[in-house]
């Protein structure tokens, strides 16, 4: 079966957690675009739920599945939150950010009541790190910011771990990605990392950087859609 299928499946049984009256986060990427597309069926067939979109992307899929949105204010409780994510540690640390949407995702799944993570089976590891973490920096004075970065992640035990600004075709300037709040990106290629959330820590301590893409304690649930069914780690 193929990783595509996996991540349909997981997204069919998380949607099993949603009742009718709930507020839910809606992540982004490939499962989450699942995600949208079984909860726009289970709409349509008469349940009701506000969705929160954790990016533009998300927004305009929800919009075209028929899913009602609202802008969370101070006032709105968020039931639940599924998300999909780039790597979950047993401990169900996750990286998320490799479509760089991982600054609202952080915003919405810290706001939620319960997090559950949606992923295929590949997504399931030991430790994290092989995949490159994700750091969302502010444009101005972006040099500045890598150069703090870089002192953090040696003085982590990180000295090897090298560092690239996101390329993409966005920023019509420079060919530099650029997220929905118009920030970039840097990937840090860690290849472990041994303490979550004192890396975490350390980066966000730095004036320019505003997002990490380290979920430190935040999800619940993560499910894991395999050839044969589902898997799931928390509660
Ligand atoms: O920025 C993107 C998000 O954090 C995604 O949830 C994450 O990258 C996983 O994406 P996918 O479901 O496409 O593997």
């Amino acid at each position: 079966m193929s990783a595509d299928s996996q991540k349909r499946r997981a997204a069919a049984a998380a949607l099993e957690h949603v009742t009718n009256g709930m507020t839910l986060g809606i992540g982004s990427g490939s499962t989450a675009k699942h995600l949208v597309e079984l909860l726009g069926e289970k709409v349509r067939a008469g349940l009701t739920v506000l969705g929160i979109p954790t990016s533009e992307e998300t927004r305009r899929l929800a919009t075209e599945a028929g899913i009602d949105l609202v802008e969370p204010d101070e006032m709105t409780r968020i039931d639940l939150v599924i998300d999909g994510a780039d790597e979950v540690d047993p401990d169900l640390n996750l990286i998320k950010g490799g479509g760089g949407a991982h600054l609202r995702e952080k915003i919405i799944a810290a706001a939620g009541q319960r997090m559950i993570v949606i992923a295929d089976k590949s997504k399931k590891v030991a430790q994290l790190g092989k995949f490159p973490l994700p750091v969302e920096i502010e444009r101005f004075s972006w040099p500045l910011t890598v150069q703090a970065i870089r002192k953090a992640l040696a003085e982590n035990d990180l000295k090897s771990a090298t560092l690239k600004l996101r390329p993409g075709a966005r920023d019509a300037g420079g060919g530099v990605y650029l997220t929905d709040s118009n920030n970039y990106i840097a990937d840090i290629q860690c290849t472990r990392i041994a303490d979550p959330a004192a890396l975490d820590a350390a980066l966000r301590a730095i004036p320019g950087v505003i997002e990490t893409g380290l979920f430190v304690g935040i999800a619940d649930l993560a499910i894991f859609g395999t050839d044969r069914g589902v898997e799931t780690l928390g509660a």
